[in-house]
C-alpha cells in the first residue's frame, strides 16, 4: 500500500511535520492569535512536506481545526488525538487526515495491532509512538506504518523534560524494524537539535513548539539545513 503521508516526508527537502498545536502540556497559548488555517499556510510557505493537528483537548485543541486546515492545504495531515474506537478512525480520514496518531504506550500490543489493520483498511496511515524497544517490537506491518520514538512521556502529559538521547539510542531497534520511515517527535526546540537527528539516521521529525515559538520558520529552516553535516 502507498501512503501519500510517507512519500511525501520521504521526499521533502526539509522532512519535518510542522504541528499546529493550540496550547502547550503547561497550558501556555502557542498560537499568539494564527488561527489554525493561518498557521497551516506558513508552514506549508515554509517547505513542510506534511502537518499535524493537535485535536486533544489536553492541549486545546477540537476537530473544528482539522477542518480548516484540511480546507486550506491539499498537504497530507497527521491528526493527534487518543483515538479509543474505530469510529474515531473513520471520522479521522472524513475530516480530512492522512494519517493517525496510535500511541503504543496507551495500548496492548493486541489493540495497537488491530487499529493498525483497521487504519489501513480505510486508507489511513499509521503513526505509532513508541518510547521503548518493547513497545517497537508490537508495530505490525511495519512498512506501511511511520514508527515515531516520544522524546516526552504521554503518561506524564508530556509535561516532563524532553529526553532527546531517546532518539538516538533506540534508532537502531526502530531501523531494525524494516520501516522506511524512523522519525523522532517532540522537545526539538531548537535547528541544532534536529540537524543531529536527521544526521543520526532519522527520516523524518515531528515538531511543534519549537516551530510555534520561532520568530521566524524560514530562518529556522535555512539553520537546520545548515547545521546539517
Ligand atoms: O511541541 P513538541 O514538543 O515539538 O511536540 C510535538 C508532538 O510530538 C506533541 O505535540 C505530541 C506527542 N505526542 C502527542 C500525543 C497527543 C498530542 C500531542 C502529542
Amino acid at each position: 500500500m502507498t501512503s501519500r503521508f510517507i512519500e511525501a516526508l520521504l521526499a521533502a527537502e526539509t522532512p519535518v511535520i510542522m504541528e499546529i498545536k493550540a496550547r502547550d502540556a503547561a497550558g501556555t497559548d502557542l498560537t499568539d492569535g494564527r488561527s489554525p488555517a493561518d498557521l497551516a499556510s506558513a508552514y506549508e510557505t515554509a517547505g513542510a512536506p506534511c502537518l499535524s493537528v493537535v485535536t486533544g483537548r489536553w492541549f486545546g485543541g477540537d476537530r473544528d481545526m482539522l477542518r480548516a486546515v484540511a480546507a486550506r492545504t491539499d498537504l497530507p495531515i497527521l491528526q493527534k488525538d487518543f483515538i479509543t474506537s474505530d469510529a474515531d478512525l473513520e471520522r479521522a480520514r472524513d475530516l480530512g487526515a492522512s494519517a493517525v496518531l496510535l500511541t503504543a504506550a496507551l495500548l496492548s500490543a493486541g489493540t495497537l495491532a488491530s487499529r493498525i489493520d483497521r487504519c489501513l483498511a480505510v486508507g489511513l496511515t499509521p503513526f505509532v509512538e513508541v518510547v521503548s524497544e518493547g513497545e517497537i517490537q508490537t508495530v505490525t506491518h511495519v512498512a506501511d506504518c511511520v514508527i515515531a520514538v516520544n522524546n516526552k512521556d504521554i503518561r506524564d502529559r508530556e509535561t516532563g523534560a524532553a529526553d532527546i538521547g531517546r532518539s538516538l539510542s533506540l534508532l537502531p531497534a526502530v531501523r531494525a524494524t524494516g520501516t522506511r520511515c524512523p522519525v523522532s517527535a517532540s522537545g526539538i526546540t531548537t535547528p541544532e537539535i534536529a540537524a543531529t537527528l536527521l544526521d543520526a539516521g532519522y527520516a523524518g521529525l515531528l515538531i511543534g513548539t519549537g516551530l510555534l515559538r520561532a520568530p521566524s520558520l524560514t530562518t529556522w529552516r535555512d539553520a537546520l539545513a545548515e547545521g546539517r553535516r
